[in-house]
């Protein structure tokens, strides 16, 4: 049968170390059976907030709530083993003179032998490792190690799943297997799960949702499709997707002037005719054109295989990307043609 999942809802939070306040009055809601990630760059207070969920440190003010228990408030704070919250971390903690399979069972003192066993028998399946049941975690690879660590976290049936960058010592190939892996062990076992990291494709690879945090407040939580499409502000564009900024001017409420052109965009503009802005382009929005009027200098290049990747600089100075067909190969200093290929405009102010 369905385990029933329960939605995450943490309100208003704030915590501090010391007199050093990290989390500042943060909201965020997670539904039942929701992947939520908490994206952000080092020391924004992503694994404090986790480790706040999980039963580690106190709230100065708010709640965390998952379904209707009230896990912590200022007040009241339920015992971490009481909260079944599972977690796995990025420093791979099983125990090392215990077999794969009873690591798996650490967690399941309470039931009888047998339904141990079946238990173990269906999360060592769930995770691919069958055959690796009585092996010691030495003779396993990072990867199967931390494909244990959750099956063991997952072993007690918690109402809720947190993950704190579980896969950042293994390499890229490897992370990438892991992460779509682990979605379809999450959506399978349909539990809520909050899962933290600075990268943010692993974040787009792994998550429903994605809160993006800056300075213990989140800034953004949206789809990985709305975060980088529709970002609020400029700081999420460019911590998503590494966004560029092109000056441009409203000519009325569909059109704008740019170095490259005029542009029509599909959709009104919030914005009137003569308003000076920045347009967001990301690297796939300009392509080479050997046919384009608008001529750029080369001032980077990096070979990606498929496709190069190039810096190019307009004649007022602004820096934008280009990417160009793989056979497209050339010389820095070099000038070549240009055209923006938007299917949706996002503008911010100048300031
Ligand atoms: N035990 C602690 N005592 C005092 N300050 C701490 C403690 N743990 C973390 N901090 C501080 O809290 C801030 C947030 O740390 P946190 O580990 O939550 O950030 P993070 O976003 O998870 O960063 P990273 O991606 O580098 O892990 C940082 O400034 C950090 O120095």
């Amino acid at each position: 049968m369905a385990k029933q999942c329960l939605p995450l809802i943490v309100d208003q939070v704030t915590a501090a170390y010391g007199q050093n306040t990290i989390i500042k009055g943060l909201s965020l809601q997670l539904q039942a059976g929701e992947i939520g990630c908490l994206l952000g760059a080092s020391g924004c207070g992503k694994s404090t907030l986790l480790k706040l969920i999980a039963g580690f440190g106190e709230l100065t003010s708010g709640t965390i709530q998952l379904g209707d228990r009230q896990l912590a408030s200022p007040q009241s704070s339920l015992a971490t083993e009481h909260r079944r919250v599972g977690m796995v971390f990025q420093d791979i903690a099983l125990f090392p003179h215990l077999t794969i399979g009873q690591n798996i069972a650490f967690g399941l003192a309470k039931l009888s032998r047998p339904e141990q066993r079946r238990r173990v028998t269906e999360l060592l399946a769930l995770v691919g490792l069958s055959d690796y049941q009585q092996r010691y975690p030495n003779e396993l690879s990072g990867g199967q190690q931390q494909r244990v660590a959750i099956a063991r976290a997952l072993a007690p049936e918690p109402d809720l799943l947190l993950l704190d960058e579980p896969f950042s010592g293994l390499d890229v190939m490897l992370r990438d297997s892991l992460l779509v892996e682990l979605r379809s062990i999450l959506i399978q076992q349909q539990i809520t799960a909050l899962f933290v990291t600075h990268d943010q494709l692993e974040a787009f690879a792994i998550a429903d949702k994605v809160a993006l945090m800056d300075d213990g407040k989140i800034v953004q939580f949206a789809t990985p499709y709305e975060l980088y499409h529709q970002p609020v502000n400029r700081y999420v564009a460019d911590f998503v997707g590494n966004g560029y900024f092109l000056p441009v001017e409203l000519l009325n409420s569909q059109q704008i002037n740019t170095e490259l052109g005029v542009l029509t965009s599909p959709q009104p503009l919030a914005a009137t005719a003569g308003q000076k802005k920045l347009l967001l382009l990301r690297p796939d929005d300009i392509l080479h054109d050997d046919e384009s009027p608008y001529q750029a200098s080369i001032t980077r290049k990096h070979f990606k295989g498929s496709f190069f990747q190039y810096e190019v600089q307009l004649s007022n100075g602004c820096l934008l990307p280009c990417q160009a067909p793989s056979h497209h190969n050339h010389a820095i200093g070099e000038m070549i043609g240009i055209r923006l290929e938007l299917d949706h405009m996002v503008l911010f102010d100048q300031t």
